[in-house]
């Protein structure tokens, strides 16, 4: 039963999460270390702890040690490190986030698996399919439990759109579009428009788009068919400056049996009218024989989604929409509350398999590597070229 105050209260309790009331033994539970001070770590890792009852964000490290400081007081974490290896080297921290820029992914990654700590690994995995294949080698000779932190595909409403797909009742597949695009201005030394640091609308909003369109095709693309982009220029560029980073992507794929798929991405969306930001799109949209499926937010669902399903019934169309805040919304089983972040979902699972348990979901070493093959893929297309391998030899 829906009320005018569920909205409300989902949102406040995705971002204030109760402390969980059944604290596992300290000794017991999974001590994380941070890898730089980042912006994003608060939302992925920092407030889905709060109510993970195996869970305590240990230390944090950074490259200023006031910066770690200032970061481990704001946040309540026990240990400040100055330098990443410093955090590597502590034996309390056995679970690393890695959120460093994409570029130093690589190297970061290996050295956390070396020092024996299992580790969450930002999206994209790196900047190159190599690099990722071995990363997850270097992983599983080691025993040690690597995820790539793809948060979106944890969450139940992505589950009921594909069961949706898997049901047949829409018929077979013929097209998915994904797009994935903000008017977000970001700055022009922003990590996401450093070619060095694996920049690129493509690598950064555009890697869940692959991710997405590849997961609910359910198979791989055959072939990149075309590709377009319009690169940033920093403000204080010369005209004559030639840009290695996408703002903006689109990418169209054959899939086998005649499916197509198409996806856009757009770091900075230009304003409407040089004043007016236009409205985030962020919709997952799978056409089929019979009608089509639309999950409009599958990166952050948790805020506010919506499953539109539209059916062709000889000459009438139906249409319905779902929302699936939590799996027993679908009548699917596994453990989840309607204010649960995506990133929560991602940390119930990371720590159902470090602990043993089987997850309910799960972002392998193969569909990693594909990820990152198809970004490659397309770049090769547009010219831009392959994001640089990472200068680190383990
Ligand atoms: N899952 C999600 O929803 C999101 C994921 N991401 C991903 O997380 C990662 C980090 O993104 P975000 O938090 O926005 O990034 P930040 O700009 O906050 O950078 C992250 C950290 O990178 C470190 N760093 C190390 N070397 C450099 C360098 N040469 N230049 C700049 N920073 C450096 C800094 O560490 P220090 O503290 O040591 O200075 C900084 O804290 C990326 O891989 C991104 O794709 C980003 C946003 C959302
Ligand atoms: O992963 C991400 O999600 C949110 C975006 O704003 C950000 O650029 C990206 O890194």
């Amino acid at each position: 039963m829906t009320s005018i105050f569920s909205a409300p209260r989902r949102l406040y309790m995705a971002f204030h999460p109760p402390q969980s009331s059944a604290r596992t033994d300290d000794s017991k539970s999974v001590k994380f270390g941070i890898l730089g001070a980042a912006n994003i770590a608060p939302l992925a890792l920092i407030i889905p702890a709060k109510n993970h009852p195996e869970v305590e964000v240990w230390a944090v490290a950074a490259r200023d040690v006031n910066k770690a400081k200032a970061f481990a007081k704001k946040h309540g974490v026990s240990k400040a490190y100055e330098g990443y290896q410093a955090l590597l080297d502590d034996p309390e921290v056995e679970a690393v986030y890695n959120p460093l820029p994409n570029g130093l992914h690589f190297e970061w990654t290996m050295k956390a698996l070396a020092a024996g700590k299992h580790v969450l690994l930002e999206k994209p995995s790196s900047n190159t399919a190599d690099e990722t294949r071995r990363m997850f080698e270097f992983a599983e000779s080691k025993g040690l439990i690597l995820l790539e932190a793809f948060h979106y595909r944890f969450h139940p409403a992505l589950h009921r759109t594909k069961a949706i797909i898997e049901s047949g009742e829409l018929g077979a597949i013929r097209n998915i579009r994904v797009e994935n695009m903000a008017p977000i201005p970001w700055s022009d030394d922003d990590i996401r428009y450093n070619y060095d640091l694996g920049g690129g609308a493509l690598m950064d909003m555009g890697c869940y788009t692959i991710s997405c369109m590849r997961y609910l095709a359910g198979t791989n693309p055959t072939k990149v068919l075309t590709s377009t982009y319009e690169p940033h220029k920093p403000k204080s560029a010369p005209s004559n400056y030639e840009s290695k980073v996408d703002r903006m992507a689109t990418a169209t794929f054959s899939f086998p049996n005649d499916v197509t798929g198409t996806i856009c991405t757009d770091l900075s969306m230009p304003l409407r009218f040089k004043i007016l930001p236009p409205m985030p799109r962020v919709s997952a949209v799978v056409e089929c024989e019979q009608g089509s499926v639309e999950l409009f937010n599958f990166p952050l669902p948790t805020i506010y989604h919506s499953i539109t399903v539209t059916k062709r019934e000889g000459k009438k169309t139906k249409t319905r929409t779902e929302r699936v805040y939590k799996p027993s919304d679908a009548g699917m089983e596994y453990k989840g509350e309607d204010w649960w972040l995506t990133y929560r979902y991602q940390l119930e699972a990371f720590v159902d398999r470090l602990k043993g348990r089987e997850p309910q979901t799960w972002v392998d070493k193969e569909d990693s590597v594909a990820t990152m093959e198809w970004i490659e893929k397309v770049y090769e297309k547009n010219g831009l070229g392959v994001r640089p391998k990472s200068t680190y030899t383990p």
